[in-house]
């Protein structure tokens, strides 16, 4: 006898998405089926919802929406002896090849052939999930789902801020949406000081000082470059984060970080940004990191244990939570508008 579920799915090539009844799926050989615990958006969750030009490249509707998650497993496919009912996992949404040159070399994040969960196949925004056995990660039973979920986009902040040394050095972070916020959590829980973040929004600077931001800066109000180097007493950054995606967050850092320092680029950038790589980099000797995805599964053993260690500010970070997906249209419009850190959905009701 076939069980329905609902689930969040992008049912056309446009604006929006639908709250539909389906089928529970079986799974497939290597798959295992998850009951839901919690979900959250991502910022790419968003582009999808809005049908941005990437989106309309890459997602083929109908889908299934979704891809950060902590659940249960309530059933295992043919072929899968890594997992068993019971297990309470997360996912990995990077599914690799494990063949190419990258993956040869253990650059499995940098994957030439990545297919992406939840964006190349039916993610979780529903009640229950398929999931790639080979991508799941095995948590501690007693991690809140909340913080589970969150494992995922924490993974990308602790490669970003963990990039290189950061204990006690003065630290610059641009943008505090939600990936900058969890940036900030690592940042401080690793012992930066002070931290600096500089966010137009006046309610994520507020995020930021809750998360434990050491000074706040109103880029369109105050020079930032300046209020570092007050701050500093002239020296600039040891380490600047970028977590805007703005350009003129880059360059401000660029110019904000000490010679010699540490630079680590996480933002996306909406076009080709010029950079003054003579004055603000070559000639500062600054060392730059690119950072994409998380390490495999290295990423996922510091963050599992920063949770686990309890010094991780996460609570604040979470700023809505939604129990069932009733209201998932308000959410959305929430998170475009700029006015939550974290959405976190608990889609069954009981
Ligand atoms: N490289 C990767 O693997 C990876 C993974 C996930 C997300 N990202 C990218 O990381 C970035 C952050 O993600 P998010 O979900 O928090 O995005 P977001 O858009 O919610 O947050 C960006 C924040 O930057 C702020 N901002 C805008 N202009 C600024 C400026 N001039 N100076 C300082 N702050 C400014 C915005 O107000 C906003 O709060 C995005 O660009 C996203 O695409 C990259
Ligand atoms: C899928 C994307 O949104 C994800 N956060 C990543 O790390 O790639
Ligand atoms: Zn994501
Ligand atoms: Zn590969």
């Amino acid at each position: 006898m076939s069980e329905k579920m609902q689930a969040i799915m992008k049912t056309k090539p446009a604006y929006g998405a639908e709250l539909v009844e389906v089928e529970v799926p079986k799974p497939g050989p290597g798959e295992v089926l998850i009951k839901v615990l919690a979900t959250s958006i991502c910022g790419t969750d968003l582009h999808i919802y809005e049908w941005n030009e990437w989106a309309q490249s890459r997602i083929k509707p109908p889908q299934i929406m979704g891809h950060e998650v902590a659940g249960e497993v309530v059933e295992v496919g043919p072929g899968v002896d890594t997992l068993q009912e019971g297990d309470y996992i997360s996912v990995e949404t990077h599914i690799v090849c494990g063949k190419c040159y990258a993956c040869k070399h253990n650059r499995y994040h940098v994957c030439q052939n990545t297919k992406i969960f939840g964006v190349d196949m039916n993610g979780v925004f529903a009640e229950y999930a398929i999931v790639p056995a080979k991508n799941a990660w095995k948590n501690p039973k007693n991690m809140p789902p909340e913080y589970a979920t969150l494992q995922e986009p924490l993974g990308n902040a602790v490669d970003t801020v963990l990039a290189g040394p950061i204990a006690g050095r003065s630290t610059l972070i641009t943008g505090a949406g939600p990936l900058g916020l969890l940036g900030i959590a690592v940042a401080k829980a690793s012992g930066a000081y002070p931290v600096i973040v500089s966010e137009p929004s006046e309610f994520r600077r507020e995020l930021a000082k809750k998360v434990g931001a050491d000074y706040v800066i109103n880029p369109f109000e105050e020079d930032p470059v300046k209020a570092v180097m007050d701050i500093t007493n002239g020296a600039g950054v040891e380490v600047f984060l970028e977590f805007s995606g703005a350009p003129k967050a880059l360059e401000q850092g660029l110019k904000a970080t000490t010679p010699g320092g540490r630079v680590s680029l996480l933002g996306l950038f909406p076009r080709e940004v010029t950079v003054d790589f003579n004055n603000l980099i070559i000639f500062k000797a600054l060392e730059v990191h690119g950072i994409t995805g998380r390490h495999l599964w290295e990423t996922w053993y510091t963050v599992s244990s920063l949770i686990q260690s309890g010094k991780l500010n996460l609570d604040p970070v979470i700023t809505h939570k939604y129990r069932g997906f009733d209201r998932f249209e308000e959410a959305f419009e929430l998170m475009r508008a700029g006015k939550t850190g974290k959405v976190v959905f608990f889609p069954h009701k009981g």
